[in-house]
């Protein structure tokens, strides 16, 4: 305050000597205009704070970060609203972050258009706004749409007899093989799984597999799992640009870099093979996968020289590859930990595997291929995924959303610019919806003997952006889940402790390794 009236009085002084000092306001007339502006200043930041949803307060710059305690950001949110209740805000860094924790509240805000934006740290800007998971506006409005009209072409539907079945159902057959092959000795079910979990999305973006012990596949993993440990380590500089700037973390920034261009660089070649084989051919032939859809749609743009609004601004090549990388780790990770976490949940529940192989018993006789014909009578088995989806989020905290515009929720104010983070693993868990919800009870997910999906299932997101392959996710984990019940029963190996619910948390929440004996049912 002090220092400030000094500089306007010096300030005043200067323009004085240097003008016509008959036509300058007097120091008074100034003084006050200085002093309302401050008010209004100072009101206005009332205002603000005031109407923001609680939460903790921070210091300066750093905001609460410094106050993390050693618990996993999940861990801490939840504690947070156990405080604050299902809305808080709390300053990272540079970023004001806001949590939901109530079914209602989000639906509330992500089904409007002004929350669609992503996170603009420094981490999100090294993919240039391309591809799906990250961009915004009217790019991703048109990819999303593309997308979802493509996959629904290519037979992403849980309808039975569709065309993309046929690619699931050859990995679920391998799978199964190399289990019999393992003779009742100990398995890690996540390891036999990774590949063809990778293989379906392969097949949907460019009809391409990996063979057993492709050196390709050992290769890509190994690039991705390294990126994903180098995104955990320089994770503050999401909310403190600053900190890349310290000794060591631009080399990790560049590797991370160098990482997602091996990443784009499998996939670049993998588009560059396709144009040159369609180069060879002319004629219409059916669109057999997304990089077809893609290069049809490019192509036609070419042909009718019109203004191609699918690529607004963008290179079509950069923007393909982009959204190859895009579905690969969205889709990868995620249904390859729920059904590890299937298995768990089998393990931990003998009595909910009996029901399951009872239902089957049902429908078919054991090591028979249950397909998508037999989905309408499994509602049991079918429940028993949603069920582990709430009672593990393997996507604790969703994906970050950005509102481009002040969003007004009940008595508060969010401002524009806001991180909002869903907090899906405390709505899996809300006694109100899912009363004991530490209990498992794929009876939740039922209503007369039907499969019965909540409003408040928030596991695959809600609104605008929800996961755009949950049709996808549920056809795999269905037939994966079900013929592996109907063609195995799975034990631990002799004086192993049951798996832990608690898991591990990298990308996202997964089982700790483990292992199991899996025993073919006779048919
Ligand atoms: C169990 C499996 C899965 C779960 C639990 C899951 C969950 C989620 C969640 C919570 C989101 C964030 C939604 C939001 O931003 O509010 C998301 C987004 C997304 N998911 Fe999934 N997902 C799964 C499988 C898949 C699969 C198999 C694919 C496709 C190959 C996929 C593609 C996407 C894409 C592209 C987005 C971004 C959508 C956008 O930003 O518009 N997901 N998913």
């Amino acid at each position: 305050m002090w220092i400030g009236t000094r500089i306007l009085t010096y300030a005043y002084a200067y323009i004085r000597a240097n003008t016509d000092s008959s036509k300058l306001p007097s120091m008074t007339t100034i003084y006050l205009l200085a002093i309302t502006y401050g008010i209004w200043v100072i009101f206005k930041q009332i205002g603000y704070y005031r109407r923001l949803p609680p939460g903790p307060w921070g210091i300066p710059y750093f905001g609460y970060l410094l106050f993390l305690k050693r618990m996993s950001p999940q861990a801490w949110y939840r504690k947070m609203a156990e405080q604050y209740g299902d809305i808080f805000s709390v300053k990272m860094g540079n970023n004001l972050v806001v949590c939901i924790g109530s079914a209602k509240l989000l639906k509330d805000l992500f089904y409007r258009s002004d929350s669609t934006g992503r996170p603009h740290t420094p981490l999100n800007e090294l993919l240039g706004g391309h591809g799906i998971v990250l961009s915004e506006g009217d790019l991703w409005k048109k990819q999303r749409q593309f997308l979802h009209e493509k996959f629904r072409a290519l037979g992403i539907k849980l309808w039975p007899n569709q065309r993309f079945e046929k690619f699931i159902i050859m990995e679920i057959q391998e799978f199964l093989t190399k289990l019999e092959a393992s003779s009742g000795k100990p398995v890690d079910p996540t390891d036999l799984l990774g590949r063809h979990i990778h293989n379906v999305i392969c097949q949907l973006m460019m009809s391409f597999r990996f063979e057993e012990n492709d050196d390709k596949f050992a290769k890509f993993n190994e690039i991705v799992s390294r990126g994903m440990k180098l995104f955990g380590s320089v994770h503050i500089g999401e909310h403190i640009r600053e900190y890349l700037l310290l000794p060591g973390k631009k080399a990790v920034l560049n590797e991370i870099k160098r990482n997602l261009q091996d990443v784009s660089k499998f996939h670049g070649d993998r588009l560059s093979e396709r144009i040159q084989q369609r180069n060879g051919h002319s004629g219409f032939r059916e669109p057999s996968d997304l990089l077809d859809h893609y290069l049809d749609h490019v192509e036609g743009s070419k042909k009718t020289d019109g203004v191609d609004d699918l690529f607004p601004d963008v290179d079509p090549n950069k923007q393909i590859i982009q959204v190859m990388n895009d579905l690969f780790s969205a889709g990868m990770e995620t249904s390859l930990s729920t059904l590890s976490w299937s298995v768990v949940m089998m393990i931990r529940e003998p009595k909910v595997a009996g029901k399951v192989r009872d239902e089957l018993r049902q429908v078919l006789p054991p090591g028979h291929l249950v397909t998508l014909e037999h989905r309408a009578k499994l509602p049991y088995t079918e429940a028993v995924l949603f069920e582990t989806l709430r009672r593990v989020s393997v996507v604790p905290l969703g994906t970050t959303h950005v509102n481009t515009r002040p969003l007004k929720i009940g008595e508060y104010v969010i401002p524009a610019g806001t991180h909002i983070i869903p907090l899906l693993q405390k709505m899996g868990m809300d006694p109100e919806t899912y009363p004991e919800p530490e209990k498992f009870k794929p009876e939740r997910f039922l209503k007369d003997g039907q499969l019965r999906v909540p409003d408040s299932f928030m596991q695959f997101g809600v609104g605008q952006r929800m996961c755009l392959g949950t049709q996808l996710a549920r056809m795999e984990l269905f037939l994966f889940f079900a013929n592996l019940m109907n063609s195995f029963d799975f034990t631990l190996p002799y004086g192993v402790d049951e798996p832990e619910l608690q898991g591990v948390m990298g990308s996202m929440h997964a089982p700790a390794p483990f292992t199991v004996n899996f025993r073919k049912l006779e048919s």
